[in-house]
């Protein structure tokens, strides 16, 4: 403390401080001069002391997060988990992967591949571009049919192949994805991350494994963007996208289509036609028209130039279901090996849609039958952010070859939807977005 006060007393200006000549003062000088120094490293080495701690400490909490990372990743229970999640259950029974398990046509696939005894794993990043809270509900479902979702990002290379080190996948069946024909204006970023990149990723850590899975994946009828020759055919021009969303599933098919040709992958592109259904994905008009009718508030319903009807060829989920089993039935082994082709492997593209267009009025007119209230109809100018005037799917290519064929028409599959959206939300109350 003496010794503090005593470097206290030091004069702290340069000025203040004048060199002394006799012994005595000298003296005094240098023992001065020792301890200022004594004292200033001392001082230096607590400063160093305290950027040490506290660097060691930030690296400490660096690695107990990334071991944290890690556990939520790896160990012995999580991959037990996913083998049994995995586990055939029937003769001839495939292992799939799902990508995208939480999301709507994700979590119908897997509850369906399971209850035939096929093994399934899902993976998901429950991203929240629509309430992540739906997700989870939909993974608890998955949970209770004993379907694990491994929560993680299709475009991390080194999880998927964790996964395939894990489990020998036969089959993966491709769903993840940004959807939204609309928000592709607000978020380009996010199609280009999950629909391209995210695709490239998958199809990378497939082409590589040993042996190669089939891959069934879910395109779009957005495809067929500004296409006025209708019913849609898969052999049609596909290079008029009306939207990013669009081009980015156009994109997809062209990289399938290099997979296939340089590695010998099996691969299935399904042209899904506006999928609806109990479960569903909040952003898509039949969700928040329900739950705008129902809370009082107009819903806009968009019209094309001179009163001309926009139309969709709305599909029933469960149809869409076996769509995407018979696609996975009828796939053929990939060819290839270690990263090399070894022979031609099947490169497909089918519709999946519903055959009967319903002009978008006639939707709205269905549900204010079904939740018995007059909805706020604001009809407006079909806006340039996406959206084309109709859609209809020439079906005949994946009802030969598939076996597939719709048989729910909007009235009845929206039925089912409302009964769902009513219990789900506890009649309207709860909000859905
Ligand atoms: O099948 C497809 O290819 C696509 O189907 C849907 O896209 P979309 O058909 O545009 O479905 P919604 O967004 O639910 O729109 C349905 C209809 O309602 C109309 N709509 C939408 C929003 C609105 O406020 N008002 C309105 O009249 C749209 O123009 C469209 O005709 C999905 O959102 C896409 O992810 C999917 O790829």
């Amino acid at each position: 403390m003496s010794q503090l006060m005593h470097i206290d007393n030091i004069p702290s200006t340069q000025g203040k401080f004048k060199m002394e000549k006799s012994p005595y003062h000298r003296q005094r000088l240098y023992s001065s001069l020792a301890k200022l120094t004594f004292w200033s490293f001392v001082f230096i080495g607590l400063i160093l002391m305290f950027l040490f701690r506290s660097s060691s400490s930030q690296v400490t909490s660096d690695l107990s997060r990334r071991s944290l990372r890690t556990s939520s990743y790896g160990g012995p229970v999580w991959e037990k988990r996913i083998k049994a999640s995995a586990k055939i259950r029937s003769k001839n029974g495939f292992s799939v992967l799902v990508t995208g398990a939480a999301g709507f046509v994700g979590t119908h696939v897997s509850a369906a591949l399971k209850r035939r005894g096929d093994g399934v794993l899902g993976l998901d990043n429950f991203n929240d571009y629509y309430d992540p809270s739906l997700k989870r509900a939909r993974q608890a479902l998955l949970e209770r049919t004993g379907v694990y979702i491994v929560e993680g990002d299709i475009n991390d290379v080194a999880l998927l192949k964790k996964l395939f080190d894990i489990v020998a996948f036969t089959h993966v069946m491709h769903l993840a994805a940004q959807a939204g024909v609309r928000y592709a204006m607000e978020n380009p970023s996010s199609y280009v991350h999950s629909n391209i990149a995210g695709l490239v990723s998958v199809l990378e850590v497939c082409k590589s494994v040993n042996p190669q899975p089939a891959i069934v994946w879910a395109s779009s009828s957005s495809v067929y963007g500004l296409n006025t020759k209708v019913p849609f055919l898969e052999r049609d021009r596909t290079d008029q996208p009306a939207s990013l969303y669009a081009a980015t599933k156009k994109a997809g098919e062209g990289i399938a289509h290099t997979y296939n040709h340089i590695y010998g992958l099996s691969l299935t592109g399904l042209r899904f036609f506006t999928v609806y259904g109990p479960w569903g994905r909040p952003d898509m008009a039949y969700f928040f028209f329900t739950q705008d009718i129902l809370k009082g508030k107009s819903i806009p319903i968009f019209e094309a130039p001179n009163h001309g009807t926009v139309a969709r060829d709305f599909t029933y989920i469960d149809d869409i279901v076996k769509g995407c089993l018979a696609a996975l039935d009828t796939a053929e082994k990939s060819t290839g090996s270690g990263g090399k082709k070894s022979g031609p492997a099947q490169l497909r593209v089918y519709n999946l849609g519903n055959t009967s267009p319903v002009p978008v009025s006639d939707l709205v007119s269905i549900l204010e039958r079904l939740l018995k209230v007059k909805a706020k109809r604001l009809v407006m100018k079909l806006p340039r952010n996406g959206d084309v005037q109709f859609t209809h799917a020439n079906i005949s290519l994946a009802q030969r070859e598939l076996g597939y064929k719709p048989t729910t028409d909007l009235q009845t599959g929206l039925k089912k939807f409302v009964r769902w959206y009513l219990s789900y939300y506890g009649h309207g109350k709860k909000s859905a977005l």
